[in-house]
């Protein structure tokens, strides 16, 4: 049985279409993530998914519940775990009474441990929470629990990156377990290591449902590469390389960028300094990763940064058009 289904999903704001006919399911015991630009309507879906609105038309089932049935639904939330966009806990109580007000509502197996992973200060009033903290306050209260199914909107929203890899590890050891996630997220780089599959929706469309791996495949990485001397962008003309452009600064000495400076100084003695010109490429590579180093090794490399693809070069290149 699917733990999660979505089916012709409409919502109709008026003057937005922000769910337009979308369906797909998420399988028991699965880590799947929404994925979509700001506005692309991953909120509306979560929102009419855990009941808090009406669809237009369609609808869907959570852990086999009809949840445009509020008594029905009702059956489904003792199991489901929940964490908004944004989440808005009472400020005046400390975020101890707001984990005692949940566990009396939907239980606590796990609050402590959850505590020692996500370390909210629950001894505070919320009005002295920072963003961080209120998040890590509303994660202890999804998984607190024990449920069978998490359904969270842009979890690591406000999380510092230690943070974030804590909840990285702690989604994989749910996974482990059996855990079904649905997790909402604007950054593809987010999601590639926790989750299995994902759904891309734009302007309200689903655009694709897919395992996370062949996306990752399709997509390629960025790299952004300085080398020295004046180099064009047939120097890295391969299979595989999409959009190259280089850019050369002339002068007698290269300094490392402003931008760079300014996060990271003082200078680092190992910065290589170069004599002459230098150049800066940047393109997508979906090829054989052997033949790129090969070509960089031709090169006197001053720099290189590779990363996933940002979703808009995503959306660019797959699916027409830009949404950055
Ligand atoms: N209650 C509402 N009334 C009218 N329009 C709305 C309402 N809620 C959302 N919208 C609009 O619907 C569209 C989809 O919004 P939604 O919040 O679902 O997107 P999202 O993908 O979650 O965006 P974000 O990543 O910025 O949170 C947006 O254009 C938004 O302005």
């Amino acid at each position: 049985m699917a733990a999660l289904e979505v089916e012709g999903l409409t919502k109709d704001y008026g003057e937005v279409l922000a769910n337009d006919d979308v369906t797909f399911a998420v399988d028991e015991g699965e880590v799947f993530g929404y994925l979509g630009p700001n506005g692309a309507g991953k909120t509306t879906t979560i929102r009419t998914l855990m009941g808090f609105q009406s669809p237009t038309s369609g609808g869907g089932t959570v852990l086999g519940h009809d949840v445009t049935d509020e008594s029905d639904l009702i059956a489904a939330k003792r199991r489901v775990g929940y964490l908004p966009a944004n989440p808005a806990f009472d400020e005046g109580v400390t975020g101890r009474e707001i984990l005692d007000l949940h566990a009396s509502i939907k239980g606590d197996e796990r609050r402590d441990e959850l505590l020692e992973t996500f370390d909210a200060p629950v001894d505070r009033k919320v009005w002295d929470y920072s963003t961080g903290n209120v998040q890590k306050l509303g994660l202890v209260q999804a998984f607190m629990h024990d449920p069978d199914l998490v359904v969270m909107d842009e979890p690591t929203a406000g999380l510092d990156p230690l943070m974030q890899r804590a909840f990285n590890d702690f989604v994989e050891a749910e996974k482990e377990r059996g855990l079904t996630v649905f997790l909402s997220s604007h950054v593809l780089s987010e999601v590639r290591r926790v989750c299995d599959r994902v759904g891309i929706i734009r302007e309200g469309r689903l655009v694709t449902t897919e395992d996370i791996e062949d996306l990752l495949h399709r997509t390629g990485k960025f790299v952004r590469v300085r080398v020295a001397g004046d180099v064009s962008a047939s120097a890295f003309d391969l299979d595989g390389v999409h959009d190259a452009s280089c850019s050369t600064t002339d002068g007698a000495v290269s300094e490392p960028a402003a931008s760079e400076l300014a996060e990271s100084e003082p200078a680092d003695p190992d910065t290589p300094r170069v004599d002459g010109p230098v150049t800066e490429c940047t393109f997508t590579f979906t090829g054989d990763v052997n033949d790129l180093i090969a070509a960089l090794g031709e090169r006197r490399v001053l720099d290189l940064d590779v990363e996933e693809a940002p979703l808009e070069e995503v959306f660019m290149r797959f699916y027409g058009g830009s949404d950055a």
